[in-house]
């Protein structure tokens, strides 16, 4: 008998799925035991890509997830409500679930999955970091049994794809985002994505799989790429960096007692492995003990590399109801019990690029010194670079600092008579 599915939502990924899936010929066999049995829309209207007939399509998502018929729900809504209960629902009603939703289980995923556990069923999320790259299965499974210590990555194709355009084409930003929105890559409001909370959601994921806790999304700290200008582009370049926007989750000290979760534009050196990651593609890289670096690299977004990493969950739970084993795979069900402590981003030790305006007068990067000085930071570069009408700019790179450190000597910069303003600071890898 064919496994029904009842997918919610119809947009991007929806379309893209449901091509996929009704494409079957030359894919995995089992692909042709699913049914698209319904499929929940918010308009009847609207015209649409694929071709389903009129009993497949409905408004009302709460009857899908509660049709005893329905075997798995593929939830491609997004947003947090009613996604949220919906799944819940499908859960309670026994049904595995597929999501696409970063958003939702990054901040829901403990009620989820200790819902999913004891009602015996799956919930699988590949689509929801790194759209196509195989990644959630990759650290759950192949990579589970390393000691992770580091997990960074460009995890949000919208962002990429827009820093990319600015340093290869000078490109204004809303331009940009206009074309990566048309292309589907960007969530319904893009503000998730350049705000930073797109990439927050998937590194609170992936650090959740990689560091064996759950994670509370508000601790992860977000910067997103809004304050990057083409200005800053053009001094990194210069040092020999890009700017990339990481989400980055790592052990802090040797004795692993501190982690660290955040996401940030980043002064990336060029020769670094993600450096060369362009346009909507994403790469995540992966540090652990025994295996040495990682680096798993692919579509980051797009209708039909989501629809990939989607369907392979689906088939996953085909073949799970297919073979019909009476107890839980360990290495697809989330074992996590306890939220993992995430230390605060004044503590993070990192390097910094600075960059000051300031009046042009005698000995101001002598005080920029001295005052970094007094709170312990010492300088790797200093270049003053030309002029911006009547005042000049400076650029300067740091060694290794406490952030709080860092801080508190740019307030008292700010400060000084002579400095007209700090226009950007950025984290350098
Ligand atoms: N776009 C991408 O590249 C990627 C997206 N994702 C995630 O996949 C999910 C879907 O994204 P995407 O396809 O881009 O989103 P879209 O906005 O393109 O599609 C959303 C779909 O859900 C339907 N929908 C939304 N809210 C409701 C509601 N309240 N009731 C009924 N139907 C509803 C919409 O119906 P209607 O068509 O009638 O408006 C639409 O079909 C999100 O969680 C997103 O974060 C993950 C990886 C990549
Ligand atoms: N908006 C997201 C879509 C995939 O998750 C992105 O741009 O990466
Ligand atoms: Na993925």
């Amino acid at each position: 008998m064919a496994v029904k599915l009842g997918i919610l939502g119809l947009g991007t990924v929806g379309t893209g799925t449901v091509q996929l899936l009704q494409d079957n010929v030359g894919r995995h066999p089992l692909l042709q035991d699913i049914e698209i049995y319904r499929v929940g829309v918010r308009s009847l209207t609207k015209p649409r890509a694929v071709e389903l007939s009129p009993e497949v399509i409905t408004t009302d998502l709460e009857a899908i997830v509660n049709d005893p018929a329905v075997d798995i729900v593929v939830e491609l809504m997004g947003g947090l409500e009613p996604a949220r209960t919906l799944i819940l629902t499908a859960i309670k009603n026994g049904k595995h679930v597929v999501t696409a939703n970063k958003a939702v289980i990054s901040r829901f995923g403990g009620e989820i999955f200790t819902a999913a556990n004891q009602a015996g069923v799956y919930v699988l999320l590949e689509a929801a970091v790194g759209g196509g790259i195989p990644v959630i299965q990759p650290l759950k499974q192949s990579l589970s049994v390393n000691r992770i210590n580091a997990i960074m990555g460009i995890v949000n194709g919208t962002t990429n794809y827009i820093l990319t355009k600015m340093q290869t084409e000078g490109s204004e930003f809303d331009d940009v985002l206009a074309d990566a929105q048309r292309l589907g890559y960007a969530e319904a409001d893009p503000t998730a994505d350049v705000d930073g909370w797109d990439a927050g959601d998937k590194i609170a994921i992936l650090a959740s799989l990689g560091f064996d806790g759950r994670i509370n999304r508000d601790d992860v700290y977000c910067e997103g790429i809004r304050q990057v200008t083409k200005t800053d582009i053009a001094y990194s370049a210069k040092l020999g960096f890009v700017i990339k926007l990481l989400g980055i989750a790592q052990h802090l000290d040797q004795d692993n007692s501190r982690l660290s979760v955040r996401v940030h534009p980043t002064l990336v050196p060029q020769t670094h492995p993600l450096a060369s990651i362009n346009g909507v593609y994403n790469a995540i890289l992966v540090e652990g003990e025994p295996i040495g670096q990682v680096m798993l690299f692919g579509p980051g977004a797009g209708a039909g590399a989501t629809a990939s990493a989607v369907s392979s969950d689906i088939l996953n739970l085909v073949a799970t109801l297919k073979t019909n084993t009476a107890k839980p795979n360990p290495l697809l069900a989330c074992r996590h019990q306890h939220y993992s402590q995430i230390t605060p981003i004044s503590e993070l030790v990192t390097r910094f690029y600075a960059r000051f305006l300031s009046k042009d007068q005698a000995g101001v990067i002598g005080r920029l010194g001295t005052c970094f000085g007094n709170y312990g930071v010492s300088l790797e570069s200093v270049v003053q670079t030309g002029f911006q009408g009547e005042l000049a700019e400076i650029v300067v790179v740091t060694h290794t600092v406490r952030e709080g450190d860092f801080r508190q000597a740019l307030a008292e910069i700010q400060a000084m008579e002579s400095i007209d303003s700090i226009p950007s600071v950025l984290r350098v890898l």
